[in-house]
C-alpha cells in the first residue's frame, strides 16, 4: 500500500522511471518522506503508526550508500564537476 503510493502517476511523471534527481526539485531539496507536510511518497508510513526504526534506516542507508562509492568506480552519466557540489561534500 505505502508503496502504491509512492507510485501514483497523478503526483509523480513517469513514477517507475529511476530519476532520483527529481527529489532534488521538490521542495528545495528537502524533500519530506514523513508525511507531514503532504503525502508524495512515504515509505516508512505516516502519523502515529509511522515506522519507529525509520531514523535506524536513514542512518543505515547512507552506511549503505557509502559503501556503494567506497568500494565502486562511479562515473557520471553527463559532464558534471562533482566537487562543486557542496552534497557530495559532506556540506549540505
Ligand atoms: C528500510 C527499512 C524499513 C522500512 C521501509 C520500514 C517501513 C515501515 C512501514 C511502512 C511501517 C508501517 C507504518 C504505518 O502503519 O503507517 C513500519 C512499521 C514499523 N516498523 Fe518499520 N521499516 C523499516 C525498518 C524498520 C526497522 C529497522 C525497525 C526497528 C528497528 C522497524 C520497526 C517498525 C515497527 C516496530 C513498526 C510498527 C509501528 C506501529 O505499528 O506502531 N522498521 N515500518
Amino acid at each position: 500500500m505505502v508503496a502504491e503510493i509512492g507510485w501514483d502517476p497523478e503526483v509523480w511523471e513517469d513514477p517507475i522511471a529511476f530519476e532520483p534527481e527529481r527529489f532534488l526539485e521538490i521542495g528545495g531539496g528537502e524533500f519530506d518522506f514523513t508525511g507531514i507536510k503532504e503525502i508524495r511518497m512515504i515509505p516508512f508510513g505516516g502519523g502515529r503508526r509511522m515506522c519507529p526504526g525509520y531514523t535506524l534506516d536513514m542512518l543505515h542507508l547512507e552506511y549503505f550508500m557509502a559503501n556503494l562509492v567506497w568500494n565502486f568506480k562511479w562515473e557520471t552519466a553527463w559532464e558534471v564537476d562533482l566537487w562543486k557540489k557542496p552534497e557530495f561534500q559532506g556540506q549540505s
